[in-house]
């Protein structure tokens, strides 16, 4: 049988950088097919020409065996291409249903009429989406969920994923591929971007592998090996460090009795003291008010009850006397803590151009000795390309990744508040940065790191507590981690004790 949609031979260049050579990749109906790679081996470009938004430079598409070209996003939308992409392409102050009159303005004029279909799409598919709810008031995991259900409002039946579980914890992963499962069993095929290979395993029929834009390796999941894998994705992975030092430092970080809301969630009298050399880890089920959790910590969240104070100084709701303080932050969403369309060294100077920042000088930033200080900060923390005059735009999801957290853990933070630090990077990456954040600790720094992924959570910290509908439920040892007690706190099956857990 001809494959649902194929790329031949695709090669792509942007300016005198090729970054696709001559790829080869075929989308059997009713199929899951993996695309993996390292950190900028081509995945997202590849599935922007299979999406329309980019044109390759040489190689053709097909569709059912005919061969197509795409123009733009809505001439693949015609021919049944669904994209949930990595950097949302969702407008934050529309709903999930403006959203979709925005892409689909022929069809559809009315917000209820948007609405309903939004819902019968997301419904048939076993997806809860909140068609009224804005956008920039949704988790990450909500927003990718709603990009989805507005693929399938479209009429799609060949979807494109890039790295949909990235924000998900294992919960929401294994609801969300029962239904890519359903529909791959009614006839949608499904391009599956991941950097997890026990998803690889789990739910995809194939599996490419990208490597510095060429395909290195192509096969059915069922005849490859995980070695075989790791070594064609990224060569090898690094360890991370156990921790090697005692928690003998004061408390840097201390939330009291916070309570707010942030993201579509609630936060009710948070109580966290974190010290010195500390990392304590914060899981949860998406949506359960991690974001506004994070947030709070940072100072961003203007909060209704309670106190954040960094070293003793009080920061809530007041991020840049945060940062001042030395508290250095990672949002869950990328792009709102880096600027898309300016060079990387003004990203990478962003948090350091205050009054008194360490590139001002009478009053004017000195952008060369900023320039040459971001050409050394993409190669410690292997920014690929590392040229400091591009725009962050341009690098691949993984990279600006790098870069962010790579910005925020240089120099000796006091505190540091990750939430999701990893998202989105390749094998070997995660493990630097996991490497990273427990040196950032044995330097001294607090850090309070909130994930979905269960076993960053368990590699690197040194405390976890359990949030449940924006409540810490539960807090324990790593050494003392039991899967099933955090699996029933995490499901909201303990409530929180007289007085709360001990934190
Ligand atoms: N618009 C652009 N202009 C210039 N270079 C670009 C542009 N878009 C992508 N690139 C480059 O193409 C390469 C591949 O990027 P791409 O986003 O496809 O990688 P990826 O495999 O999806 O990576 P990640 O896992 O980090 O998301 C990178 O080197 C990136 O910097």
């Amino acid at each position: 049988m001809s494959s649902d949609l194929a790329l031949l031979g695709v090669s792509k260049s942007f300016g005198d950088a090729q970054v696709l050579h001559a790829v080869d990749v075929a989308l059997a109906p009713g199929t899951i097919h993996a695309l993996v790679g390292e950190n900028g081996a081509g995945k997202s470009t590849a599935l922007k020409i299979l999406a329309g938004l980019e044109q390759p430079t040489e190689g053709r598409l097909t569709v059912g065996g005919e061969p197509v070209v795409f123009g733009s996003r809505q001439a693949a939308i015609r021919h049944g291409v669904g994209l949930v992409a990595q950097q949302l392409s969702l407008i934050p102050e529309l709903t999930l249903a403006e959203n979709l009159i925005l892409v689909q303005p022929e069809r559809i004029a009315r917000r209820g009429r948007a609405a309903r279909l939004l819902r019968s799409a997301a419904e048939s598919a076993g997806l809860t989406i909140e068609p009224d709810a804005k956008v920039r008031e949704l988790g990450l995991a909500q927003r990718q969920l709603g990009e989805l259900a507005i693929a399938l409002a479209q009429g799609a039946r060949i979807l494109l994923l890039d790295e949909p579980t990235s924000a998900l914890g294992p919960f929401e992963t294994a609801a969300l591929f029962d239904r890519v499962r359903a529909l791959a069993a009614g006839g949608y095929s499904v391009l599956l971007i991941t950097h997890r290979l026990d998803e690889v395993r789990e739910v995809a029929d194939d599996v490419t592998v990208l490597s510095h834009g060429r395909v290195a390796l192509a096969s059915p999941v069922s005849t490859v090996s995980d070695d075989q894998l790791v070594r064609a994705m990224v060569g090898s992975i690094p360890d991370v460090p156990r921790r090697g030092h005692e928690l003998t430092g004061d408390v840097r970080l201390e939330l009291r009795g916070v309570s707010g809301s942030g993201a579509g969630a609630r936060i009710h009298d948070i109580d966290v003291a974190v010290r010195g050399g500390e990392v304590v880890g914060v899981l949860g089920v998406a949506g359960n008010g991690q974001t506004a959790l994070a947030e709070a910590a940072a100072g961003v969240l203007p909060v209704e009850a309670g106190t954040i104070a960094v070293d003793g100084v009080p920061v809530t709701g007041r991020p840049e006397r945060a940062a001042s303080a030395g508290l250095a932050y990672v949002p869950e969403v990328r792009e709102e803590a880096l600027l898309p369309d300016a060079t990387l060294t003004r990203s990478a100077v962003l948090r350091t151009l205050g009054g008194g920042g360490r590139f001002v000088r009478r009053g004017l930033v000195d952008w060369k000795a900023a320039r040459s200080f971001t050409s050394e900060l993409l190669r410690r923390h292997d920014v690929r390309p590392p040229n400091p005059d591009l725009t962050a735009r341009t690098l691949s999801g993984g990279n600006q990744q790098k870069l962010l957290v790579g910005r925020e853990l240089d120099g000796a933070p006091a505190v540091a508040v990750l939430h999701g630090p990893t998202q989105g990077l390749d094998l070997h990456a995660s493990a630097v940065i996991r490497g990273e954040i427990r040196a950032a600790a044995a330097a001294g720094a607090a850090v309070l790191l909130v994930s979905a992924d269960i076993d960053e959570i368990r590699d690197v910290a040194d405390r976890i507590l359990i949030l449940s509908k924006g409540r810490i439920v539960d807090a324990l040892a790593a050494d003392d981690f039991d899967s099933a007690r955090v699996g029933r706190a995490m499901a909201g099956l303990i409530a929180q004790t007289e007085g709360g857990a001990s934190r």
